[in-house]
């Protein structure tokens, strides 16, 4: 059935909701058969009192994870790897379990631990910590092999950074490169994403950019300036620089399989239930909206900036949005309603 139309009130109403809430700017970008709308709400930076563009680059987040899982499954089917091998197959003696494979990896079921967990147990204080910190993979795989596993190999989903560091490590490993290459060639170049960049360790954004504030989470404190920061915490697992308008494109290509084989893509959308609304496949969550309507992407949180990224199946309708503030549920809540209008229509309510 053909989707309702874009209800651009309600994108409105709901990015209103989410400064209102607490983040200095919020706003959504929504691609319908070629059809853009941008919708903006607020500032993107406090000091200059500019207002935000959908111009404006960001931080991505976890959003970049499906560009980490793009690459990977693209050496999947140039046969390098297999996603039922071991890891330490590739990566020899890494992991303490043979049995954790590819797949769990990519579908956060290794039992890896979260090593972030600890690192922003106190989010002020964890952030300010290693926000100028450049890490290896190996030291991020060192703090999450310090702790207990969640699960054992493949028995249960359990979200976890530590899977997506492991993925750049295979895919340095197998193409011989930095992922910074990989994401290039493979996938920035292919789709013409120009603002879209992998910088770390540099910890400044190219271009023009929102500024992303970090609410410490103590009522009444001011909000701290994330904007600068090697996101090397996170690096394949978070650390992407985009526009609205590029995760529009990367999303409805890859869903309209530009970017794997049909039979990749497929594996890719294998999902298996996190709860009642979200499913998780391979580097791709899978999100079911009051409405009936599902939409494929990704969420992302890194200090300043929580972002949305889904598509139709068929990748005909696209949405990218960004409140340029994190660590603040009220926002995080008022910009889900911008799903719900952009593919619901005004039946949203
Ligand atoms: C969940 C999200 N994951 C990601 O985007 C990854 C890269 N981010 C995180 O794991 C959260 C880091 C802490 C953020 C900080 N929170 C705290 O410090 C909480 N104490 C903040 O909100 O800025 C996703 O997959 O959608």
């Amino acid at each position: 059935a053909a989707l309702a139309a874009p209800d651009t009130a309600g994108v409105a109403a709901a990015l209103r909701s989410a400064v209102t809430a607490g983040a200095p700017g919020a706003m959504a970008r929504i691609d319908d058969h070629g059809t853009a709308y941008g919708l903006t709400r607020g500032l993107a930076d406090r000091s200059t009192r500019r207002a935000l563009t959908t111009d404006d680059r960001f931080r991505i987040g976890s959003v970049t994870k499906t560009f980490s899982a793009v690459v990977l499954l693209q050496l999947v089917d140039e046969h390098r790897l297999s996603l039922d091998a071991p890891v330490n197959r590739y990566l020899p003696k890494l992991l303490p379990d043979d049995r954790i494979t590819v797949r769990h990896l990519l579908s956060h079921r290794s039992g890896l631990y979260d090593y972030t967990n600890d690192m922003f147990a106190d989010s002020e204080s964890g952030f300010e910590a290693v926000r100028n910190k450049v890490f290896t993979y190996r030291q991020l795989v060192d703090l999450s092999l310090k702790k207990p596993r969640t699960n054992a190999p493949g028995a249960a989903y359990a979200y976890s950074n530590t899977n997506f560091v492991v993925v750049g490590m295979l895919i340095e490993k197998l193409t011989g490169h930095s992922v910074r290459t990989a994401y290039e060639e493979r996938v920035f170049k292919p789709l013409k994403l120009h603002d879209t960049f992998y910088v770390h360790p540099r910890t400044t954004i190219p271009g023009r950019y929102a500024r992303g504030y970090l609410d410490p989470g103590r009522a009444g404190a001011p909000l701290i300036d994330a904007t600068a920061q090697t996101v090397s915490w996170a690096q394949s697992a978070g650390a992407i620089i985009s526009s609205t308008r590029d995760l529009d494109t990367f999303y409805s290509a890859l869903l309209r399989g530009r970017l794997l084989s049909a039979a990749r893509l497929r594996e890719m959308e294998r999902f298996s239930r996190v709860d009642s609304t979200t499913a998780y496949g391979l580097g791709l969550r899978r999100r079911s909206l009051p409405c009936g309507v599902s939409v494929y992407g990704h969420t992302g949180i890194v200090q300043g900036y929580y972002t949305y990224a889904f598509a139709t199946k068929d990748g005909s309708r696209s949405l990218a949005a960004v409140a340029n503030t994190s660590n603040n549920g009220q926002v995080q809540q008022a910009m889900w309603g911008v799903l719900d209008s952009a593919f619901c229509g005004k039946s949203a309510k």
